[in-house]
C-alpha cells in the first residue's frame, strides 16, 4: 500500500523542491530586471540631463560626473584668444581699469539725439517703468570743451582730391596721429553727429544700462527687423565670414544688453528692490551657448579695435577743463592700451585682415555697411528713452569700431571703386582719411561710445563667466514661476522611483 504524503508535506514538499527551482529561475529573472533598473538608475543619475539645459561634452566632465567648473574652452570662435585668457585679463586688466575709465567726466558725458522719430514706422513704444525716461544734462553740468567747436579740421574746408595727383599720400608729413578731434561722418552709422541742434547731453553715469520694463511687441519688432531684414542668422557654413561676422556683432551686443538686464532687475516693485535675476540670465543667455560666444565674439572685436588705434588714443586730448581729472584719463587709457598682459596674452584680439578678401570684397562692404547703418537708424525706433540711449550708443561704438577697422589705414579698403561710390559726406570721411595720411580721424563722441560700449561688454563677460561656470547654482536658484525648470522633477522622481523597485526587488529575491 502506498501512501500519499499528507497534502501539506507534498505541498511542502512540492513546495521545497519545485519551489527551489521555481525561485531559481525566479532569482535569475529578478538579477536580470534589477541589473536593467541599476543600468537604468545609473544612465539617470549620470546624465541629469534637463531639457533645456546644454549637456556638457564627456571629455569635459570632472571625474566624479560633476558639472565641469567651466564650459567654454579653447579658441573663441573666428578671433585669436581663448576663453581662459579673454575671462583672465577682462578680470584682472580691463574690467577694473574700464570701470574707473567710465566714471570720469570725458568718458561719463555723451552727446545724443534722443528726440527722432522712427523712420520706419509709427512710434508705439511702451516703457513699463517711469524709471525708463532719461535725465538730460543741464548746460552747466558737462564739460566747457565739450561745448565749444572742435578744433580740428572742419569737413567743409576739405574738397576731394581723389583721382588727382596731390591725392597721394603721403605718411612723413606728421606723424602726429591725433590731429584734434574731428567732425566727421561715420560711414557706417546713420546719425549725422555733426547736427548739434538736435543733441543733447547725458550723464551715462545717472542713467545705468539696467531693466526698464520694455518689452512686448515694441521690442519683438525692433529685434526681428533687425535680425530678419538686416544681419540674418547664418543658415550654413556657406554664409560668408563678413555676413557672419555681421550677425555675430548684433547677436553678441543683444547677450550683453540681456545680461545687463539680469544683472540690475527689479525684482520686487513695492519695495523697489533691485538685484540679479538669474532665471533671466539663464533663459535669455546662458541656455543658448551661441549667445555666450557671441559675446565674446563682440568683446574681442571690440578690443582690437580699440588696440589697433592705439597710437591716436593714446595721443588723444581728454580734456574736460579739469586737469587732475585729464591726467588721469590719459593715464588709464594709456594702461589699458599698453597693458604688457594684454599685449602677451592676446596681442591681437581679431583679425580683419581676413575679410573683404574675395574678388566681390567691395561690393560685399558697401552691403554690410548699409545694412549697419539701417541697424543704427532702427534705433530711432526703440520705444524706451534709456533703451535708445544704451542702444545709440552701443551701435556708435560698434560703428566707430568697424570704421577702426575697415575704413582706414589704406590697408587694402580705401581703393577708389569704394570712395566713388559713398554718399558725399561718406565720401568726404574716405577721402578725409586719404588725405590726413590715410591716418584714423575719429570723433570725440565716438571714443565716448567705443570705450562705454568695450565697458558694458566686459561687464557682461565678467558675469556670465561667474554665473555660467556654476550653472548648478543658477538652476537651483531659478523660481518655478519664471523659468520651465519642471522637467527636473520628474526625472529626480524617476530616480527615487527606480531606486525603491530596485530595493524591493533585491529584499524579495534574498528573502530579506
Ligand atoms: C536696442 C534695444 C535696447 C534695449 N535695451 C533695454 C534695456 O536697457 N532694458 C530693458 O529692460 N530692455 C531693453 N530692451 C528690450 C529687451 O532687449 C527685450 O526685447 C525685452 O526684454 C523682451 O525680451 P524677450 O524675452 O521678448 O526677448 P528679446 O531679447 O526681445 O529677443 C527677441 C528674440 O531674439 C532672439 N534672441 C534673443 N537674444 C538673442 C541673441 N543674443 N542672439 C541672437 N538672437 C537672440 C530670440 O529669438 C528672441 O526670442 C532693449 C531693446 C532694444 C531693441
Amino acid at each position: 500500500m502506498t501512501t500519499k504524503p499528507p497534502p501539506a508535506a507534498n505541498g511542502a514538499a512540492a513546495g521545497a523542491g519545485g519551489g527551489n527551482r521555481r525561485r531559481g529561475g525566479r532569482w535569475w529573472w529578478y538579477a536580470a530586471v534589477g541589473a536593467f533598473l541599476v543600468a537604468l538608475l545609473a544612465v539617470a543619475v549620470s546624465s541629469r540631463s534637463f531639457p533645456g539645459i546644454p549637456s556638457f561634452p564627456s571629455s569635459s566632465r570632472g571625474g566624479c560626473g560633476c558639472p565641469p567648473a567651466r564650459k567654454y574652452t579653447g579658441m573663441v570662435e573666428d578671433c585669436c584668444c581663448e576663453y581662459e585668457t579673454v575671462d583672465s585679463i577682462n578680470e584682472e586688466v580691463l574690467h577694473p581699469i574700464l570701470q574707473e575709465l567710465v566714471k570720469l567726466p570725458f568718458f561719463r558725458y555723451f552727446k545724443v539725439k534722443l528726440w527722432c522719430d522712427c523712420p520706419f514706422w509709427p512710434d508705439d513704444g511702451m516703457c513699463q517703468l517711469r524709471d525708463c525716461s532719461v535725465c538730460e544734462c543741464p548746460e552747466n553740468e558737462f564739460p566747457e570743451p565739450f561745448k565749444k567747436p572742435y578744433s580740428g579740421l572742419s569737413p567743409d574746408s576739405m574738397i576731394c582730391q581723389e583721382g588727382k595727383p596731390q591725392a597721394a599720400v603721403d605718411k612723413t608729413l606728421d606723424s602726429k596721429a591725433f590731429k584734434g578731434w574731428v567732425e566727421t561722418d561715420n560711414p557706417w552709422t546713420a546719425d549725422d553727429e555733426t547736427d548739434n541742434n538736435e543733441m543733447t547731453y547725458v550723464n551715462l553715469q545717472l542713467n545705468p544700462e539696467r531693466y526698464t520694463g520694455y518689452t512686448g511687441d515694441s521690442a519683438r519688432r525692433i529685434w526681428d527687423s533687425i535680425y530678419k531684414e538686416n544681419c540674418p542668422k547664418y543658415p550654413s557654413e556657406e554664409m560668408c565670414h563678413e555676413k557672419k561676422a555681421l550677425y555675430k556683432l548684433i547677436s553678441g551686443l543683444h547677450s550683453s544688453i540681456s545680461v545687463h538686464i539680469a544683472y540690475d532687475y527689479l525684482l520686487d516693485k513695492s519695495t523697489n528692490s533691485w538685484g540679479h535675476n538669474l532665471p533671466l540670465l539663464y533663459d535669455r543667455v546662458l541656455k543658448y551657448p551661441e549667445r555666450v560666444q557671441n559675446l565674446y565674439f563682440t568683446y574681442l572685436f571690440v578690443l582690437r579695435a580699440v588696440t589697433k588705434a592705439a597710437d591716436y588714443l593714446e595721443q588723444a586730448e581728454y580734456n574736460t577743463g579739469n586737469p587732475e581729472d585729464d591726467l588721469k584719463t590719459q593715464s588709464l587709457v594709456k594702461q589699458l592700451l599698453y597693458h604688457p598682459k594684454l599685449r602677451s596674452a592676446c596681442p591681437k584680439p581679431f583679425d580683419e585682415a581676413k575679410l573683404w578678401q574675395g574678388e566681390n570684397g567691395p561690393e560685399l562692404r558697401q552691403e554690410i555697411q548699409k545694412q549697419f547703418r539701417n541697424i543704427s537708424a532702427i534705433m530711432d525706433c526703440v520705444g524706451c528713452e534709456k533703451c535708445r540711449l544704451w542702444g545709440k550708443l552701443q551701435v556708435l561704438g560698434l560703428g566707430t569700431a568697424l570704421k577702426i577697422l575697415f575704413s582706414v589705414d589704406g590697408d587694402n579698403h580705401l581703393n577708389q571703386p569704394v570712395c566713388n561710390s559713398f554718399p558725399v559726406s561718406n565720401t568726404l570721411v574716405i577721402c578725409l582719411n586719404i588725405l590726413l595720411g590715410g591716418q584714423l580721424q575719429l570723433q570725440r563722441n565716438e571714443v565716448i561710445a567705443l570705450f562705454n560700449l568695450l565697458n558694458r561688454l566686459s561687464e557682461s563677460v565678467k558675469f556670465v563667466h561667474e554665473k555660467g561656470s556654476s550653472i548648478e547654482e543658477v538652476i537651483k536658484e531659478q523660481s518655478p514661476p519664471n523659468v520651465k525648470m519642471g522637467a527636473s522633477k520628474p526625472n529626480l522622481k524617476l530616480v527615487l522611483f527606480l531606486l525603491r523597485i530596485n530595493i524591493t526587488l533585491l529584499l524579495f529575491t534574498f528573502n530579506l
